[in-house]
Parts: C-alpha cells; structure tokens; sequence
C-alpha cells in the first residue's frame, strides 16, 4: 500500500508556508522547500525557486528526490551506515583509516578541525566513486553495507546533474560552467562524508561544535539529516543570525558552494543576482545534545575548471576563531588556478 512511501512529513514544532495555488508547502522554518520531480520536468516556477533560494541565503530543501527521500522520510533509514561504520572493529582496524587529509575512510574523532579552537565531536567515514580514481580507492570495513552505499552515492550524482543542468547551467552559461563536462567530470573528485556527532554531556555545552563556522568549496552540498534527529545544522543569514536547518521527514538539503558562487559573478553582480555559498556550522549541545548522523555529498566540478579571477575580495570570511577556510579567502590566487589545485590546497588547511 501507500504506508511504506517515504511521505512527505512535516513535525508539528515546525514553521512551514504554502503555496495559496497548489497547496504545496513553500517554506519550512523560512528555508525554501522544491519539489524535485517539477524540477525535472524544468517547471518554470520550481527552476525559480532554486534560483531565488540560491542567490538569497543559498540553501534549500527537496522534496520527492526519489530514494534519498525516502531514505530521510523512515525512522532508522540511514542506519545501516550507524550499525556497519561505526562500530569497535572498525575503529581498531587500521587498514581501513583515513590517511591525514584528503583521502577516503574511517575518520577518528577528532581526526579534523576546521577552525581549531573547537573540538569537533564527531566520527566519519568518506567514500567515493566505487571505481578507483587513481590511487583513491575507497577503503571499505568488512561488514560495511557496500552496494547500498554506492546506490546512494549514485542518486547523489543524479540529483546534482540534474541541477546543474537544467537549473544552474543555464543561469551561469555553459562556457562559464564548461559544459556538461564541467560538472560531470567532477565525479571522480566528490565525495560523500558521513558523520556521527556524538552526543554530548551536560558540561561541554559551548566548548564543543559538532562542525565549524565554514563555507563548502564546491558547487552543491547535498545533506541528508537522519529522520527524527536533532536540529544542529545552522547557517547565517543575510543579517549574520545562525538560523536552524532541521531534519525534515523525507527532504533533502541543498547548499550552494563557494565555486558556484564565484562562476555566478561572471556574468552576474550585486547580490540580489550572484549566488551564494552560505557560512554554515553544527551544533554540538544545540537541541538536546543528542547523537546525530548526517550524510554529506560535496558536489565539485571538473577538477580542470577554471576557478574565475578578480572576484575574491567580495567577502570577508574571517569568523571567531580565524578564517572560514573557505575558497573566497581573500587570499592571492595564483593566476590560471584550476579548481583541483585549488582544492589539494584547501584540503592541506583541514588537518588538525
Ligand atoms: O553534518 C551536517 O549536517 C553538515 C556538515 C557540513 O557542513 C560539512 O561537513 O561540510
Ligand atoms: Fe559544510
């Protein structure tokens, strides 16, 4: 019947808007919500909203994305990554840890910081593309739910062409973008990064964050929030307030990233026009302090795409507790960069 459909579920605590026309829900806790089956079949009114979300606080939920919602609409659907990742055997096996940086693996607690006067409570695991991309195998534990992670890695890189095609290419230009080439040449470099914030203790509540203030380098992050978890994902606004991104039954979230921010100036300017890759955190002791699991997708383009000159002075990233390590970091770039020079170099800034 209809009860194992991953429904759309709103909980009751939430704020949400509709649309007067269809009834559809429009935004939830002021973050815009899409559906992305009229996103497929490029309706001008959805292919509008991501725009509009994109270019004002650059995040934004889907909705009917086929298996990852439906993943994110059942209690218990992102556990088989808890029960096969993160678990002793494979937090004493060596073989499958990520090496320092930029590699795939088990990640300790505590294995990276992004801002360092924070401890990040959290553990993880970052896989790929299954086909090993030179030298960049994916290290899988014994027991690790392969094919399903895999299948998951694939609705990811549908859900990320189809955006770039029929909503963000157009927008920015194929020249501009490079492409169909431009994104799904890409593959071989995005990543999908789980993450396992461990709960916290009644006297830490301040000294700890699930995840530093920070930018993401790419084009699009993808995040799935474990249904019926705790509300910790929290990006600043337009007027520098931390907002809460809460788990939403049977949605996704989609976050622009500092590359498609800077294709967006090219041929656009001033804010109401440019994208933007929102400065996000999470949360450690934020909403009851208890464990959380996201699955985080990083969307990058061709790692032979250009990243766009003369634009980079346009945001002050500096936070409390230093820069945002993100790739508009005021810093001098050499000219002619490609995007993957530019992301071995931000890779080198992540290690603790
Ligand atoms: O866990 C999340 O919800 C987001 C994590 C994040 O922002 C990141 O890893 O870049
Ligand atoms: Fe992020």
């Amino acid at each position: 019947g209809d009860d194992d459909k991953a429904k759309f579920h709103k909980p009751r605590h939430l704020q949400a808007t509709f649309d007067p026309r269809t009834g559809e829900m429009s935004t939830i806790e002021g973050i815009r919500v899409v559906d992305f089956e009229d996103v497929l079949v490029s309706n001008a009114a959805s292919v509008d909203a991501v725009l509009s979300a994109s270019k004002s606080s650059g995040i934004y939920y889907l909705t009917n994305c086929g298996i990852l919602c439906r993943l994110t609409g059942q209690t218990g659907g992102l556990e088989f990554y808890n029960s096969s990742l993160f678990n002793d055997r494979v937090r004493a096996d060596l073989s499958v840890r990520a090496d320092p940086g930029n590699s795939r693996g088990y990640i300790e607690e505590g294995g990276e910081a992004g801002v360092h006067k924070f401890v990040e409570r959290k553990e993880g695991f970052e896989y790929g593309d299954d086909k090993d991309a030179g030298g960049k195998a994916n290290k899988w534990p014994e027991n690790a739910e392969r094919e399903k992670m895999n299948l998951v890695f694939e609705e990811m890189q549908r859900i990320k062409n189809s955006l770039m095609e029929l909503v963000y290419s157009d927008y920015l230009g194929e020249e501009v973008v490079g492409g169909k080439e431009g994104w799904e040449g890409g593959r071989n470099l995005d990543l999908i990064r789980l993450f396992r914030y461990i709960a916290c203790a009644d006297d830490e509540d301040g000294k700890s964050l699930g995840s530093s203030p920070h930018t993401d380098w790419g084009l699009l992050t993808l995040i799935l929030q474990e249904a019926g978890g705790v509300t910790a994902l929290q990006y600043r606004d337009e007027k520098m307030v931390w907002r809460d991104v809460p788990p939403v039954r049977g949605t996704i979230v989609v976050n622009v990233g500092d590359m498609l921010e800077l294709l967006s100036n090219v041929r656009h300017s001033g804010p109401a026009e440019t994208l933007t890759s929102p400065i996000h955190r999470v949360q450690h002791c934020g909403d009851g302090g208890g464990g959380r699991l996201s699955v985080v997708f990083f969307a990058y383009p061709d790692e032979g795409l250009m990243v766009p000159q003369g634009v980079i002075e346009k945001v002050g990233v500096r936070g409390e507790g230093g820069a945002y390590n993100t790739l508009l970091d005021g810093r001098e770039r050499e000219r002619g960069a490609t995007f993957g020079s530019w992301l071995e170099e931000k890779w080198r800034g992540v290690k603790v």
